[in-house]
């Protein structure tokens, strides 16, 4: 079995033509990542079966959605599909809205709507009409509805976008949750690098209809060529472990690969698996590891590559342990100062830890 997404569209939108072929895994989150009016919700659109594309071939797995001379048309197409506003039916309630996703296809859901409710944390909702809801609430309810649809792939339109600073932070553990419960692929369109790194498994850079890089977010972050290590709040992912937990002082130590990094507060049972970022203007590079500093989390890094990011900024590649990879931001000056060089072993300083998801 074919287990993957080929996705191959082009159309001539107003002053560009969207010019896309790629594939996508068959499970996961892949993000459409890029700059509004980029093309990002018109890819999601032609998926859809919303969009006719002049030329086009979609499979999802082993089935042929659209290809020369076949389109199966957007109603036959199994997709959940969540927009920037959630649009329930306001006369009807919670379940009603949940149900109609599901009475449409006439099929057994892949989730129950009691397991969607759960997951979604709107089991004490149901009987609420959408008017006594929060945007948060709503949103929930509209992603609890496109997966009761029975969907094969489920397209989320910026979810967030509409909703506050503090309903997102409310909304992405739902997300992330989802994200481990679902076995089916999910294309997750954004601009938020935020959402990028709690929710990304698969990337696709998108800028004006063509896709200018693509891949697994933890290489594409460490790509110092591809367009993410730019970005001013570039980063790294590594995978960490809960190792122990300080009750003194109210701190959770993590095992990662080539050390350990410690994050304030009680995270998990020892075993509890998270992917942690590191921000790379946070991280400061010594050669010799410091003994008198206030920062915690120390870790022995080797220099693999170091590019000019921009006229006062490098970004550097840093090996951690066997087969981990950091990336640190500094300044021109500094590397010029201390001499630094593919090769050279130092000790990376991280000041800025969050934890992005299990
Ligand atoms: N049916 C259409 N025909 C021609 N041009 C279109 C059509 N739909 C969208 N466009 C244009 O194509 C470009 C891409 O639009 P699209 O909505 O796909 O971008 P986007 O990346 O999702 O943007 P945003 O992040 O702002 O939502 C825009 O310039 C838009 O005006």
């Amino acid at each position: 079995m074919n287990k993957q997404l080929h996705v191959c569209f082009q159309t001539p939108l107003e002053h560009f033509t969207l010019d896309v072929d790629i594939k996508i895994p068959a499970s996961g989150v892949t993000v459409l990542f890029g700059p509004s009016g980029c093309g990002k919700t018109t890819l999601l659109r032609c998926i859809a079966g919303l969009h006719k594309a002049e030329h086009a071939q979609l499979r999802i797995n082993d089935d042929v959605w659209q290809e020369a001379g076949y389109y199966l048309p957007a109603h036959r197409r199994k997709v959940g599909y969540v927009f920037q506003e959630p649009s329930l039916f306001p006369h009807l309630n919670v379940t009603k809205n949940l149900l109609f996703g599901q009475r449409r296809t006439q099929q057994e859901g892949l989730l129950s709507l009691d397991e969607i409710s759960q997951l979604l944390g709107i089991s004490h909702l149901l009987q609420r009409m959408p008017d006594k809801l929060s945007g948060g609430e709503k949103q929930r309810v509209a992603i609890g509805r496109a997966l009761l649809s029975n969907p094969e792939i489920l397209l989320m339109d910026e979810p967030l976008s509409a909703l506050d600073y503090s309903t997102k932070a409310e909304i992405i553990p739902y997300l992330e949750q989802l994200h481990e419960r679902l076995s089916i692929p999910i294309v997750y369109v954004t601009h938020a690098l935020s959402e990028v790194k709690s929710m990304a498994d698969h990337i696709v850079l998108l800028e004006k209809g063509k896709v200018s890089a693509q891949g697994p977010l933890k290489e594409m972050l460490l790509d110092l060529s591809a367009p993410l290590a730019r970005f001013s709040n570039a980063g790294s992912l590594i995978d960490a472990v809960v190792s122990h937990y300080d009750e003194d002082y109210d701190l959770t130590e993590f095992s990662v690969d080539g050390g350990t990094v410690t994050v304030p507060g009680s995270i998990g049972a020892i075993g509890t698996r998270k992917r942690i970022h590191l921000s790379a203007s946070h991280i400061s590079l010594t050669r010799t590891p410091a003994n008198d500093t206030t920062i915690v989390n120390i870790l022995p890094v080797t220099i693999l590559e170091i590019d000019q990011a921009s006229t006062a900024q490098c970004n550097v590649r840093l090996q951690l342990g066997q087969h981990s990879q950091i990336l640190a931001r500094i300044t021109r000056r500094s590397k010029d100062q201390l001499a630094l060089t593919i090769g050279d072993q130092l000790f990376a300083q991280v000041k800025g830890v969050s934890l992005v998801k299990l």
